[in-house]
């Protein structure tokens, strides 16, 4: 890639603490961390680290590498979910990106102007008022007064800080700080954001206000870095994802394939999601996952159908022992929109036959001119009667494939010269018939 075609580049990056000295960073308090703590909490936490007794377990002078060898690239207009478990480095490496802490080793290029809320303490100063901050913020990434002022009045407006626009910030409380500095930084025309969970804090209705706020970021072309623990907002906002463990890059793709594999530690890629070498495959002890993937007729896998072709959808269980009646497999079919299409299980079942353990391959076919054309996404299950119902596994979002209307493959639409999408989220072929002159 040239320089112009990368957002960020990281490469090799690896940030190291030496517990026992005093990295000039600690002194910050993330937003996050003073939102979701008391005041009372906090200050001992503020004690703690000014006083160094944070990580007062730990050796003296031990390094710890908590992120280790980090490299990917964000092209201009991706917006990127950063995911992981807790103390994987997910902030460290907000912080690391917007400068807050320094690097130990490795390379951070960034195109553009970031605007980021990870921070009190940063961009905002606490003795100005919410105005004058505003403004500070405005010229910190480069625009001019006139610039600004296009923008006050939504900015306040979306805060709903009216009132205390002339109060300084160190009189807000939590809630009307981090509703300004989100704010501020979502509408003073960033190029790139990076925002770390605070979405996190505050009502629903603000979180809402806030998803999609960013949404609208995203569609105008701005690159975002998201971090946060809100799998379903991960999915709804991002279109990629990076997943971090132990301060490494394990696995960046997808949104659905990366939260997917966080989820269940396997395999995936869309049109498979594969257990078979996995030593906890999802399942109990009668029935256990062992693949489930979407293939077409010539049973190759694949993500693409034309809506001229049937689907297959497969799931592939290990009976680990004697059922008395036959187990249920189940698929669940959903839209982009989180729409459910259908669920389907075999109408032929006969529940009564004994299955032996042994490895079975349930596949079910969606008929061609079924699904309109768009994104579909399949949870697999299945179900079992051993003690009473049971659920063995049940994986919304497994797999997903999408239908596609090739304009050059259908003739109708050609004629007709209508180009556009035709709306649904089924498009059946039904039988007609036309009569005159009734
Ligand atoms: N100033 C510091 N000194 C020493 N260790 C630190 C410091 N800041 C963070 N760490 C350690 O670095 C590791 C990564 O922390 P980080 O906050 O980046 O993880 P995270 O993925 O954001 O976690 P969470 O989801 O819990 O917020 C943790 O083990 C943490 O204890």
């Amino acid at each position: 890639m040239t320089t112009s075609e990368f957002a960020i580049r990281v490469q090799g990056l690896g940030k190291k603490y030496t517990i026992g000295h005093q990295d000039k960073s600690e002194g910050y308090l993330s937003l996050r961390d003073s939102l979701t703590q008391g005041t009372r909490q906090l200050a001992q936490q503020a004690f703690n680290i000014i006083s160094g007794r944070q990580h007062a377990p730990r050796t003296r002078n031990e390094d710890i590498w908590v992120l280790d060898d980090v490299s990917f690239d964000i092209t201009p207009g991706e917006v990127v979910g950063i995911i992981g478990k807790n103390g994987a480095g997910k902030s460290t490496l907000l912080k690391v990106l917007t400068r807050i802490t320094d690097l130990s080793r490795g390379r951070i290029e960034i195109n553009g102007r970031v605007a980021s809320l990870l921070e009190v303490g940063t961009g905002f100063h606490p003795e100005l008022t919410g105005r004058e901050n505003i403004y500070l913020n405005g010229s910190i990434l480069g625009m001019s007064r006139a610039e600004i002022k296009k923008k006050f009045d939504t900015i306040v407006d979306f805060a709903g800080v009216e009132k205390f626009l002339d109060t300084p910030v160190k009189r807000y409380s939590s809630g009307m700080y981090v509703r300004l500095a989100f704010a501020v930084a979502s509408h003073l025309d960033p190029e790139i954001l990076l925002i770390d969970e605070v979405l996190a804090v505050g009502d629903m209705e603000f979180q809402k206000k806030c998803l999609g706020r960013m949404d609208e970021v995203a569609k105008d072309g701005r690159t975002v870095l998201f971090v946060s623990h809100s799998l379903p907002m991960v999915s709804s906002l991002c279109s990629s994802c990076i997943l971090l463990d132990s301060g490494r890059v394990v696995a960046q793709g997808s949104t659905s394939d990366i939260v997917l594999r966080y989820q269940t530690g396997a395999d995936v890629n869309s049109s498979k999601i594969d257990f078979g070498n996995k030593t906890n495959p999802p399942g109990d002890e009668y029935v256990t996952l062992d693949s489930a993937w979407v293939e077409n007729s010539a049973n190759a896998q694949t993500l693409e159908f034309s809506i001229f072709e049937p689907i297959r959808l497969c799931i592939r269980f290990r009976v680990n022992k004697t059922l008395s009646k036959s187990p249920l497999p189940n698929v669940h079919v959903t839209d982009s929109a989180g729409n459910y299409v259908f669920v389907a299980s075999p109408h032929n079942w006969n529940e009564q036959t004994a299955i032996a353990p042994n490895e079975y391959t349930a596949c079910c076919v969606i008929p061609a001119h079924l699904l309109n054309d768009g994104m579909f996404s399949v949870g697999i299950a299945v179900n079992h009667f051993q003690n009473g119902l049971s659920t063995a596994f049940f994986i919304q979002h497994a797999l997903s494939f999408y239908v596609l209307d090739r304009i050059e493959q259908n003739p109708l639409r050609q004629e007709s010269g209508w180009a556009g999408r035709i709306p649904g989220v089924i498009r059946p072929l039904l039988d007609w018939n036309i009569v005159g002159g009734r």
